[in-house]
């Protein structure tokens, strides 16, 4: 035997090899935010989990593993996604400093001996870059790294989503340079995949694609009320070039989730025009 990892296998039940694609829910949302609507209890974890058959990945925390351990058993079931880390960025309780920023703090969750052994297929970790602190950012910056490498170790594919304290309040957009850096470092550091938040338009977002040689997954932020826009971002992102969406609340909190993953799964590997794959269901 060579020394050869299962990490092509893996990535490969994530990002759809015949299309290139993907479309992975988020649903670990807890471990920043303390209880989500949507997957607050246990009976909501059970509703939703039985609506997401159809998705590529379903990204979990540890503690929530054994909970759901059987919605990933079988053929043809989604990849498993670990989130790895814990972070204070968003919890409700953090207090940000007096300018308004946070430092964005992480820590990780399991070892990636755990997680290979678990089943996991892929981690998704965060990248928290433009502290205050140089000293964090390097430790940041190191973290990934090390995950990057004891992740290729035993064959599991890395997920970076880079973030930054400096990001604008009430969720404006980001612009092309700045999303252009994040996703450029953190290929370079050698992210199998980099999720990233959305910057508004397809030609805002095109550049960032085009110098990120990672497949990008864009993330959703809130929503969930409305499949057609949830649609929609999912066509502007594969439009602009991205390898498909990784969204949580924008699915987990509609009212019909297997729908909207039903319509997603149309626009992202299919083309599929959006009003045309909310139609169909
Ligand atoms: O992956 C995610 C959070 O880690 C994305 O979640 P949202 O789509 O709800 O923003």
């Amino acid at each position: 035997m060579d020394s050869r990892t299962g990490k092509k296998i893996r990535l490969g039940r994530v990002l759809d090899p015949r299309t290139g694609r993907a479309v992975v829910v988020a649903a670990s949302h807890g471990v920043m935010s303390g209880p989500p609507a949507g997957l607050a209890t246990r009976a909501e974890i059970d509703a939703v989990f039985g609506q997401l058959d159809a998705a590529d990945g379903v990204m979990v925390t540890p503690g929530m593993l054994p909970l759901v351990e059987d919605f990933f058993v079988g053929r043809g079931r989604p990849a498993l996604v670990l989130h790895l880390d814990w972070k204070n960025h968003g919890r409700k309780i953090y207090t940000p400093g007096a300018d308004g920023r946070g430092e964005g703090v992480l820590a990780q969750l399991a070892s990636l001996e755990e997680v290979a052994a678990a089943g996991v297929d892929a981690v998704m970790t965060y990248l928290y870059i433009g502290q205050r602190d140089t000293a964090l950012e390097r430790a940041e910056i190191e973290r990934n790294a090390r995950i990057v490498r004891d992740a290729a170790r035993v064959g599991v594919a890395v997920i970076i989503e880079p973030r930054s304290a400096l990001e604008p309040e009430g969720g404006a957009a980001l612009s092309t340079d700045v999303l252009s850096l994040y996703c450029r470092i953190s290929a370079d550091i050698g992210a199998d995949l980099v999720k990233v938040v959305w910057n508004g338009s397809v030609e805002a977002f095109s550049p960032v694609a085009q110098t990120c040689f990672a497949p990008i997954l864009v993330a959703g932020g809130p929503g969930g009320e409305d499949p057609a826009s949830t649609l929609r971002l999912a066509a502007d992102s594969v439009a602009a070039g991205a390898a498909g969406v990784m969204f949580g609340r924008r699915v987990f909190r509609a009212e019909h989730p297997a729908e909207v993953l039903a319509g997603l799964r149309a626009v992202t590997h299919d083309g599929v025009p959006p009003e045309r794959a909310l139609a169909r269901h």
